[in-house]
């Protein structure tokens, strides 16, 4: 134990330092709002360089100004005393003094990689390691690591007892918090890995794949920012529910400039939540599915016109269904982009009429140019084109999936006869309950089947110009926004980015890894996950070698992370009990903490299921500070909602067991986990993620049947 002057003293020590650096960052922001005083002066000389210039000016000011804000609270997390004497303070974010001497070296910095990987069996010339906690720029709490005690000088003071276990045992909050003040030295390597290539970092529940991912993320952007910034840095997750639980973590890293996007969001215009069942999202998830989805596209289109006739000079020209037919497929051979090649099948049918003028007796022929300009002017025959071979959305033809006939036409021979009909009982409701997760990606194949048909470029929009073309903005925070926005800005369906990162990339199916591999052609990647966790039920081999494809042929780095932080001892336990079933000789990660309360497990009547229920999940809200999740078998998540209506809160969730993917909360109420097992044939390893999502509670109840 350190006696208390000892502590008092050091903590004071600290907080002179902290002073010195909140009154320098408060130095900081002044001279931010200066460039915004000064951009205002350039608009009054009003040339256009010069507003270019104030834009410029007023961007930077606006992204300063926000660093210093967002990273205002707990800016100093560490420090570091070396053997050479030297003395670094590490934080959010670096901070020079006037002299441009290091007041906080930012985490990212090569010089504050010690602080991760450091110990005692390989001090890195670190003597002592300090965690400083602080809370309105108090220093609150200080814990130290002695890593050197051979080369500690005399005097040195080592107080506190560990600051992982202190911040494990927190309350958590709606969003995932961030853990940058005690990143240990495995995670540590995986963040920072090599920019290029292809980074893999596996591990099992709780190991901090997700915070690894992210921090990678805002380390790539800090050490290469205009490679990772300007070509984008895409963060990809399974749901909706999971990316707004990770939104907050990059801000608070002091990056905004990386895009997060779940799998269901990443077909423009499109944001999908609801999922398919095991065996559906396996059919549907298929690469056989994309040669069903090109038959599709070389198809006539429903309730388009079977025959075509023209009075042409009093002759009647016509073509029939098999004429038309055989114009499409002249025009829209295999690989070949219907959208794209509309003018082939235009083409084609002057070509077919062309043939029939020449034949009949119409008097002198005009030129063929003639004769087709002729055509082209004619309303009939326009129409005609428009309901022949239209722009197809892909949405159009997913829509054609619903069709059991169509369906079963271009599944033959790819699809048993079993998963034609399972997947045309998934398109039954199509319009109005819009697409699954799983379509999202049928989507972006369809649209790379189709092709874009020709359309004048949007024209971009200039983020200071206002109504009425006045190029002004009215006030600094307006300006921030737009300057902010205006930096992210890509197009709708950009393809381009600089890193794709794939979290619970275990759960990527085979056409989902085509849908990231086309956003991420140029890019380095970043791919965490944990097989044994997979939802996965399709061909193993089809997952491998889609995946290979979409990561290409860069260098691979792999890391394994062996500590779970998540779950206490005891409720990693039956987790673990149950994954056993699957795979006896998995290596499964250390839970660190135990808490001495072993979860609880009760079995009721299906009666009683909605009075146990409301009970669980009373007390644990009574019992943790944060949050509490209730985990449910698909099909019975709005049903348990309604039984929770009157304790619904910022700190209750309500989640199917594929939602809860990557999930955590402070207590878990799990239902029905019998049902979640047996309900498709990765039930075994869906049940083990929902069992391993409590940092302090768990209470399964069972209805018996
Ligand atoms: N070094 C650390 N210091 C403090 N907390 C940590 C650390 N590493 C991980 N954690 C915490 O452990 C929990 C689990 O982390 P995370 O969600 O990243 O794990 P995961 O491997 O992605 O889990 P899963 O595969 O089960 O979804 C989070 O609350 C995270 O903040």
């Amino acid at each position: 134990m350190t006696d208390l002057t000892t502590l008092q003293q050091e903590i004071a020590a600290e907080q002179r330092h902290l002073d010195l650096v909140y009154a320098r960052l408060a130095q900081l922001r002044r001279t931010a709002a200066k460039a915004e005083q000064e951009g205002y002066q350039l608009a009054r000389v009003g040339n256009f360089g010069a507003l270019v210039e104030r834009d410029a000016m007023v961007f930077h000011a606006a992204r300063r100004r926000h660093a210093l804000d967002a990273e205002h609270e707990g800016l100093v997390f560490g420090r570091l005393d070396l053997r050479d004497g030297q003395v670094l303070h590490v934080g959010r974010l670096g901070v020079r003094g006037e002299r441009s001497e290091p007041l906080v070296i930012d985490w990212r910095a090569p010089a504050a990689a010690a602080f991760y990987q450091a110990t005692a069996a390989d001090p890195q010339g670190v003597v002592r390691r300090r965690m400083i906690q602080s809370a309105n720029e108090r220093v609150t709490r200080i814990e130290d690591d002695l890593l050197d005690p051979g080369a500690a000088p005399s005097g040195m003071r080592v107080v506190g007892d560990g600051a992982l276990l202190a911040s494990l045992a927190k309350a958590t909050g709606r969003g995932m918090r961030d853990i940058v003040a005690t990143i240990q030295r495995e995670q540590d390597e995986a963040i920072r890995s090599p920019a290029g290539g292809v980074t893999i970092v596996s591990g099992g529940p709780g190991t901090g794949k997700t915070a690894v991912a992210l921090h990678r993320a805002a380390y790539l952007l800090y050490s290469d920012r205009n490679r990772f910034a300007g070509g984008g840095v895409l963060v990809v997750g399974p749901s909706g529910v999971f990316v707004e639980y990770i939104a907050s973590v990059l801000p608070s890293l002091g990056e905004e400039t990386a895009t997060l996007h779940s799998l269901g969001s990443l077909f423009p215009g499109v944001v999908a939540t609801r999922t398919d069942s095991a065996a559906v999202a396996a059919i549907k998830g298929s690469l056989r599915m994309r040669r069903v989805l090109e038959r599709a596209t070389h198809d006539a289109v429903p309730g388009g016109p079977t025959e075509l006739r023209l009075l042409y000079r009093g002759e009647l020209l016509r073509l029939d269904a098999t004429q038309l037919d055989r114009i499409r497929a002249r025009a829209l051979p295999r690989g070949a982009r219907r959208n794209e090649v509309r003018r082939a099948g235009i083409d084609g049918l002057f070509q077919a009429l062309w043939s029939q003028v020449q034949r009949a007796p119409v008097g002198r022929l005009p030129e063929k140019a003639n004769f087709e300009d002729d055509l082209a002017e004619r309303g009939e025959f326009r129409d005609f084109i428009r309901a022949w071979w239209p722009r197809l959305h892909p949405w159009h033809v997913l829509g054609w999936l619903s069709q059991p006939e169509r369906l079963r036409r271009y599944a033959e021979g790819l699809l048993s006869h079993r998963e034609i009909r399972a997947l045309s009982a998934s398109y039954q409701n199509l319009d109005a309950d819009g697409p699954t997760i799983a379509d999202v990606a049928i989507l972006d194949e369809l649209d790379e089947l189709l092709g874009k048909p020709m359309r004048p470029a949007k024209r971009r929009r200039d983020p200071f110009l206002l109504a009425g073309g006045v190029r002004e903005v009215s006030t600094y925070a307006d300006r921030q926004r737009a300057a902010r926005a205006h930096a992210a800005e890509r197009p709708e369906d950009y393809r381009e980015y600089a890193h794709v990162v794939v979290d619970e990339s275990q759960d990527v199916s085979p056409m989902q890894w085509r849908m990231l591999g086309r956003r991420g052609r140029l890019a380095s990647w970043t791919v965490v996950g944990d097989p044994a966790q997979t939802a996965w039920t399709g061909d193993p081999r089809e997952l491998a070698q889609s995946r290979d494809k979409a990561l290409g042929r860069r260098a691979r780095h792999d890391y394994t992370l062996s500590t779970n932080y998540r779950n206490p001892a005891e409720i990693f336990a039956v987790a673990a009990k149950v994954i056993r079933e699957v795979a006896p000789d998995l290596a499964l990660p250390t839970a660190v903490r135990t808490t001495g309360i072993e979860p609880v497990e009760l079995t009721v009547s299906a009666g009683e299921l909605p009075g146990a229920t409301v009970r669980a999940v009373t007390e644990l809200l009574g019992e943790v500070q944060g949050t509490v999740g209730v985990i449910t078998p698909v099909p019975r998540r709005d049903e348990v909602s309604g039984w929770l209506a009157d304790l619904a809160g910022p700190r209750l969730q309500v989640v199917t067991s594929l939602q809860a993917k990557g999930m955590e909360y402070d207590g878990v109420v799990l239902l029905a986990p019998t049902e979640i097992r047996t309900d498709s044939e990765s039930g075994v390893r869906t049940l083990y993620v929902a069992l391993s999502r409590a940092t302090q509670r768990l209470t399964t109840i069972d209805p018996t049947r």
